[in-house]
């Protein structure tokens, strides 16, 4: 169990280093190219959610993101335990949720700096709790699933 927190820690860490690098060295607005067209690194804050949705809405955010952070806690302390896709996604929604909270509390906004344009679109710029946040959605999807699978596997023999 404790090594899906130390998960936690890991990608914390790496999100508020790079939020910091990206603060310190980039000046708002800056971009730098990494693959033409496809993938810069932008110097970009938001004030909301995703897509910036709620702008500055903080106490709603702050309630929002303890709430679900009491969740997955009480989720890893019950479902972490009988399986190990489970307990990594619930970690990676952790490091996600607290990563994005570290910036609401200190810097009122977050501050995003990945920015990929997919197909024309310029998909919103965002962060490493962010990614974090997705694959987290996107593997408990796959572990229910696959529970799912399992359950219907042994009750079939
Ligand atoms: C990723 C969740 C957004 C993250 O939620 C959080 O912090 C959580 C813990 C707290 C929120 C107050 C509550 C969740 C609102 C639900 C929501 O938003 C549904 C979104 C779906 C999502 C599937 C998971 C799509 C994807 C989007 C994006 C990221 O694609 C990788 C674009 C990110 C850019 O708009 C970037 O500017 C956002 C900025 O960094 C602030 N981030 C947040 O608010």
């Amino acid at each position: 169990m404790i090594r899906f927190y130390s998960l936690s820690v890991l990608v914390i860490i790496l999100d508020q280093w790079t939020k910091w690098l990206v603060v310190k060295n980039m000046t708002y607005g800056e971009s730098i190219t990494i693959i033409e067209g496809f993938f810069s690194l932008t110097s970009h804050r938001n004030p909301g959610a995703a897509w910036g949705i709620l702008q500055g809405q903080m106490t709603f955010f702050y309630l929002i993101t303890v709430i679900v952070i009491g969740v997955l806690i009480y989720y890893m302390q019950t479902y972490g335990k009988q399986s190990r896709y489970t307990a990594t996604a619930l970690a990676l929604l952790l490091a996600g949720a607290i990563g994005n909270f570290i910036d609401r509390l200190f810097r009122k906004e977050v501050v995003d700096f990945f920015d990929f344009i997919i197909f024309n679109y310029d998909y919103p710029i965002f962060n490493i709790a962010d990614s974090s946040l997705f694959i987290g959605v996107i593997l408990v999807l796959i572990a229910s699933f696959i529970d799912e699978r399992k359950k219907k596997g042994s009750s079939m023999q």
